[in-house]
């Protein structure tokens, strides 16, 4: 038997991510839509830890859907992860009437909302993170605005290289995961790839590479190298010491979690947040949206924890393959 729900609290959590606020704007409208009285929690489960939300209405996610960053705020809160974090959320819960949840985060968040539904707070999860990292769904919100981003960016910076005939080494974000790095490196024509997925080796993925290009008159270099593999400037300093080639390190950083999202986050997002709150009025509980194909589909929370995600190595050989 479903469990009543009246309230539902909305709440983003970990790293932010553009498309989130889209996301917010249709979980509050579809939840109102549907009867439901609905909550914005501040700050991700610290908020909900101390009470920290307000009842939102349609008006309340007005002018928000082309707006990068999240108007709920958001956290990373170390005391959720434990018993006594989670008992206090529970009871905060039960204070403000908050029936159901609908966190909007990356796979952390989603062990937090795991940890609320075994004590019957019904949750749904939806993947809002950069960093296309959630096992289950093959698109997260935000990681398209990500990646448009870091493109601008590498093409600026493709232009000082060329003219200076230089290599320039480009840190992406990814978080032990190379989707934005292998899909910037294609789209900007980077000469090297660098994923945290395979073993770097220097004289095989830098060095051959580029001697191979020289050989046909090339002079710039664009190296994008995921976050994690080998510092930017250290692999600048190597490049530049072994090749005498004179090179830069670019960090792109925060730069790539900011931004008015794409089309197809703002779309993806609002695709997913109706999706969450349609589940719950269903009366189906604690389960992950997804992405599968180009179609909306959810799995149940330890099911979507308990898989698993490989990145398409066949991409890096296409890159490898043309960046020559
Ligand atoms: N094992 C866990 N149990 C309960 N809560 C957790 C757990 N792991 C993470 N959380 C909660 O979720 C929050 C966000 O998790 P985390 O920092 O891993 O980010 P994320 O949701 O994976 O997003 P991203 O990696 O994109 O920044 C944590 O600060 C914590 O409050
Ligand atoms: O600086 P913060 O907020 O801890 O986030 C850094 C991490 O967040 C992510 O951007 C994901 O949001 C990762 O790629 C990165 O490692
Ligand atoms: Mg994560």
């Amino acid at each position: 038997m479903a469990k009543e729900i009246k309230t539902i609290g909305v709440l983003t959590s970990g790293g932010d991510a553009p498309g989130m606020n889209a996301a917010v704007r249709a979980i509050v409208r579809t939840g109102i839509t549907k009867g439901y009285r609905m909550m914005g929690i501040q700050r991700g489960y610290n908020g909900l830890i101390n009470g920290e939300c307000y009842e939102m209405n349609v008006r309340s996610v007005s002018e928000i859907i082309h707006r990068g960053g999240t108007i709920l705020y958001t956290a990373r809160c170390l005391e959720f992860k434990t018993q006594a974090g989670q008992s206090k959320a529970l009871a905060r819960c039960k204070e403000l009437g908050i029936d159901a949840l609908v966190v909007i985060g990356g796979d952390g968040s989603f062990m937090g909302a795991r940890a609320l539904a075994n004590q019957g707070i019904p949750c749904i999860g939806i993947p809002g993170t950069i960093d296309n990292d959630i096992a289950c769904s093959e698109y997260t919100i935000g990681y398209d605005t990500a990646m448009n981003t870091a493109v601008e960016a590498i093409d600026k910076l493709r232009d000082t290289t060329q003219s200076h005939d230089r290599c320039s080494v480009v840190e992406v974000m990814g978080h032990h995961a190379g989707y934005i790095a292998l899909n910037v490196g294609i789209a900007t024509g980077a000469l090297a790839v660098l994923l945290p997925e395979r073993p770097f080796d220097f004289e095989r993925d830098i060095l051959a590479r580029m001697r191979q290009t020289q050989v046909t008159g090339k002079k710039h270099f664009i190296i994008i190298v995921s976050e994690g593999v080998i510092s930017a400037q250290e692999l600048a300093n190597q490049i530049q010491a072994t090749t005498g080639v004179d090179s830069r390190a670019t960090v792109l950083g925060h730069i790539q979690r900011g931004g008015s999202p794409t089309v197809r986050d703002r779309v993806n997002a609002s695709l997913m947040g109706y999706h969450a709150i349609d589940l719950l009025d269903k009366g189906i509980y604690n389960r992950v949206v997804a992405m599968s194909g180009d179609k909306i589909v959810d799995y149940d929370v330890n099911v979507a924890l308990s898989m698993h995600k490989t990145i398409d190595m066949d991409m890096l050989e296409v890159a490898n393959s043309i960046s020559i």
